[in-house]
């Protein structure tokens, strides 16, 4: 049995009791760590709550090679973490289907996600959002545009956009960076960059930081410490608008 546990957002408080009870009768854990991260804790506190080791995963052993997870899955019950909800933003559907294939019963326990957390921090109406995208930082050669130019496909359709903020082994991308990166990104494309983003930080802590504005002011804005996400808004509706005054700042 394979069960997709989602952690939810910040810290372990924020794992569902259903999740908390299949964690706690797993006979393998394992910690998918690389698409999200809950940095209210770390592995030692979590194996200390659940009362198990926590097998961490890298991107190959869940996504090229995840032999080792289907065979603990063939002989027992294993939980596989993820920050967040398991099944969104992430390639879990894949694992869950090679389960499958492998004759092996799935099942997922979801959780809050930053998809549905942006909406009640920001106020944005989650039917008004498009398709999302990833800023990655960039690399040695490699220089996508590809998020900018979704962001202004969203906005021609009068959409807003949720913008992944890049995650390396320690390295945590900033609403700050990732505005840079946007900019550049948009000259180029050869498009205008973005005129409104609101920031968010450390969404499902006590002290979530969500700041609403144009790109000078959030880069000189401190958001803290990660996680950070990014939205480009549309053409804001006036209850939108109201919200973003009265609670981010705009
Ligand atoms: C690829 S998405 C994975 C989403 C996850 N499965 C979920 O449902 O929440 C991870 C990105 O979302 C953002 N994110 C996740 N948790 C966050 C949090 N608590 N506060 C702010 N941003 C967060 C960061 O930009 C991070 O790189």
């Amino acid at each position: 049995m394979l069960t997709f546990v989602g952690l939810g957002l910040y810290d372990l408080g924020d794992i569902s009791v259903k999740g908390l009870e299949c964690v706690r009768n797993a006979d393998a854990v394992f910690l998918e760590a690389y698409t999200s991260r809950l940095m209210g804790t770390d592995v030692p506190a979590m194996e200390a709550f659940f009362g198990k080791e926590v097998r961490v995963l890298g991107r190959e052993d869940v996504e090229q090679d995840p032999r080792e997870i289907l065979d603990a899955a063939a002989t027992g019950r294993v939980a596989f973490l993820t920050g967040g909800d398991p099944m969104v933003s992430t390639t879990h559907a894949d694992l869950r289907m090679r389960a499958a294939a492998a004759g092996i019963e799935t099942s997922i326990i979801h959780a809050s996600s930053i998809s549905s957390a942006v909406c009640g921090l920001s106020g944005l109406q989650n039917y008004r959002f498009g398709k999302s995208c990833s800023v990655p930082f960039p690399a040695k050669g490699w220089f996508p545009t590809a998020p900018v130019e979704t962001v202004a496909a969203n906005l021609a359709l009068n959409l807003h956009s949720l913008v992944y903020l890049d995650i390396q082994k320690d390295r945590y991308m900033r609403v700050s960076e990732a505005i840079a990166i946007l900019e550049e990104m948009a000259e180029k494309a050869g498009i205008e960059p973005p005129a409104l983003y609101v920031g968010i930080a450390r969404a499902g802590s006590a002290q979530p930081v969500v700041r609403a504005g144009t790109g000078a002011r959030l880069k000189e804005t401190d958001f803290g410490p990660p996680l950070h996400i990014l939205v480009v808004p549309a053409e804001l509706h006036p209850v939108e608008r109201e919200y973003l005054e009265a609670f981010a700042g705009l």
